[in-house]
């Protein structure tokens, strides 16, 4: 998978060369290539916002720095992520989804958001995903492309060694994950759940799909089906 990110902030994303996206890319799994809006400017001072038509507070991305930039990285089969309050929320579903796709990019905004006929361009170009973290606000979309990108990116196949350990994940199957638990088995006095130690499968595996139930159901009763 290639991951082009178009930013105003390119250096925020130097933490992208650690750990397991690190190595997924020294083994040539995930190729990252990151992009400086600003050089997509041709005016003395780089200029890439400008007031609102229509008026109001705050400035918007100006169009032309972003149509060079799209028309840089952008392919057919590319789809393009738009992270933005005003999007479709973003799911662990929709990640697999990403995972396998060739080829994502990310276009970082600021200030007020970037002229819609940007993402209207794009939209004529390739697939376009407006999508959003949650209901808060960012002052740019590089934090929530981060989180994003890790999320994904963990699901590209070859990045995880163990893909079991990705199967018993919060959300795989639509409920929050059981608790666990390692050595010591008694700590500070509290102990481990004794079905843990007792070597009994079956019951290890009913024990963590009731903790996975009750637990969705306390935090998060809304991923579950009514008759659950
Ligand atoms: O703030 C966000 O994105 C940055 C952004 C993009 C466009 C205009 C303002 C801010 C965001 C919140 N949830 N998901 C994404």
């Amino acid at each position: 998978m290639r991951i082009d990110i178009v930013t105003i902030f390119p250096d925020f994303f130097g933490v992208l060369d650690i750990s397991l996206l690190g190595k997924a890319r020294e083994r040539g799994i995930i190729e990252l290539g990151v992009h400086d809006l600003r050089d997509f400017t041709y005016d003395r001072h780089r200029t890439v916002d400008d007031t609102p038509y229509g008026g109001g507070a705050g400035m918007v991305m100006r169009p032309e720095p972003w149509g060079e930039a799209l028309d840089a990285t952008l392919t057919p089969e590319t789809v393009v992520i738009v992270p933005t309050p005003a999007g479709v929320p973003f799911t662990q579903a929709a990640a697999r989804e990403l995972a396998l796709e060739k080829h994502l990019v990310f276009t970082c905004g600021r200030y007020e958001g970037i002229d819609q006929r940007v993402i209207d361009y794009a939209a004529s170009r390739a697939r376009v995903r407006e999508i959003s973290l949650g209901d808060y606000v960012l002052n740019g979309g590089e934090v929530a492309t981060m989180a994003m990108i890790e999320a994904i990116g963990r699901l590209v196949p070859g990045v995880i060694g163990n893909p079991e350990s990705l199967t018993e994940e919060s959300h795989e199957q639509g409920l929050l994950e059981y608790p666990s638990y390692t050595k010591p088995s008694t700590w500070r006095e509290r102990s481990v759940p004794d079905v843990l130690l007792s070597g009994n499968h079956k019951a290890i595996a009913d024990w963590r799909h009731e903790q996975q139930l009750e637990r969705t159901r306390r935090v998060r009763p809304d991923l579950l089906p009514d008759d659950q």
